[in-house]
């Protein structure tokens, strides 16, 4: 199937697991892949029957800066859920990046796909 991605959506936010995370906003990068039929989309070049990404995106920001959480990978389960559950996509691969977390590190973070249960 077909994918629609978002690549290194910057998102600032509280997020850690230590006390002195949880004063200040770290950096965090997302990027994301969504298989999507783009067919009836293109084929009548209508965004209402396209996968939005802006959408999606606002989505994200939106619910990273609601509660803090401390693990990168509650946020990602978290968001996972929303995106199958509020997007019309089978499947979606999240991956979250923390470049401030390991200093000696170019950046660190989790990645997970998940599919849409089936009735
Ligand atoms: N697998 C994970 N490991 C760690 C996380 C995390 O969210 N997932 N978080 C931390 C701390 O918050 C770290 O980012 C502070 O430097 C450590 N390990």
């Amino acid at each position: 199937m077909d994918k629609v991605f978002i690549s290194q959506l910057h998102v600032d936010t509280i997020i850690g697991v230590y006390d002195f995370e949880k004063e200040s906003k770290q950096s965090l990068y997302f990027d994301i892949e969504m298989l999507s039929d783009i067919k009836p989309a293109a084929e009548n070049d209508d965004i209402n029957l396209a996968l939005d990404y802006s959408k999606v995106s606002e989505r994200v920001i939106e619910h990273c800066t609601l509660k803090p959480v401390e693990l990168l990978e509650t946020l990602v389960e978290q968001l996972a859920h929303i995106i199958l559950s509020e997007f019309n996509t089978p499947q979606v691969t999240i991956r979250v990046s923390k470049p401030a977390a390991v200093a000696q590190a170019q950046t660190v973070g989790v990645e997970i796909t998940r599919v849409k249960a089936t009735d």
